[in-house]
């Protein structure tokens, strides 16, 4: 689904990430962990063709990224929902409308009922119609989830969902990440908070890839 053959990234400064090899195969749940500045943001963007590799090949549902027009790119895109470190919500729109904006850039319809269950799933259907600077940092996560999905991807990216969260928001959006790899979502979580990790994989397979020394390896049984 995502391959990283002897991938290597460099922003400009020396290699961040080197000799990057691996697979994220369909239905598979996996962690990201690694110190600050380590790189798994960047990681992410390789993963969603937002960064394009220096070294090595990258293949998206096995098409190699530097083969993509922007046409592909932006169907590839479609495939893989995103949820962002910072949310990236447009401030003046409802909660409903940011949701929907994926649909809306496609030039489709949300369909009412579809969104109702999917604000409902996330435990926002009352505040559909809130803006975002009224949200807590666990509403707009549970936004952003719910905008990372609404265009049914196969491949879902967290980039430190919880970042911010207490104890019991995060479990609440570990959850509805379970829920989503249960339908068969791939799915892959950046994340510092390793009392997360540890709760996930009382409730899934969930593997453990942690940047080190520019190499991201599977972490064994330490955690
Ligand atoms: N656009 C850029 N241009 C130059 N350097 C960058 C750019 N984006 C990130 N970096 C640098 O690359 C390194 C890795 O950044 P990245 O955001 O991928 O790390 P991270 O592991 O996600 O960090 P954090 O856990 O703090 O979010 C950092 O040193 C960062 O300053």
């Amino acid at each position: 689904m995502i391959a990283f053959d002897n991938v290597a990234y460099n922003y400009g400064g020396g290699e961040l990430l080197s000799e990057i090899s691996l697979r994220l195969a369909p239905g598979s749940f996996h962690f990201l962990t690694g110190p600050s500045g380590a790189g798994k943001t960047t990681f992410l963007k390789l993963c969603y063709a937002e960064l394009l590799p220096t070294a090595g090949r990258v293949a998206l549902f096995d098409r190699d990224v530097r083969g993509l027009s922007r046409d592909d790119i932006a169907h590839t895109r479609r495939r893989i929902g995103v949820v962002h470190q910072d949310c990236q919500f447009l401030d003046h729109l409802p909660l409903a409308t940011n949701v929907t904006l994926p649909l809306t850039v496609s030039n489709r319809e949300p369909d009412v009922r579809d969104l109702t269950d999917l604000l409902q799933w996330v435990g926002l259907a009352d505040l559909a119609d809130a803006l975002p600077p009224s949200l807590s940092g666990g509403e707009r996560q549970r936004a952003a989830l719910a905008r990372a999905v609404i265009m049914s991807p196969d491949v879902i990216l967290a980039d430190e969902p919880t970042g911010n969260l207490d104890w019991e928001m995060s479990l609440r959006l570990l959850t509805l990440l379970v829920e989503l790899n249960r339908m068969g979502k791939t799915i892959l979580v950046a994340t510092h908070d390793l009392n997360l990790i540890r709760q996930a994989k009382a409730q899934v397979a969930a593997r453990v890839l942690r940047i080190r020394n520019r190499r991201i390896q599977l972490a064994g049984a330490d955690l």
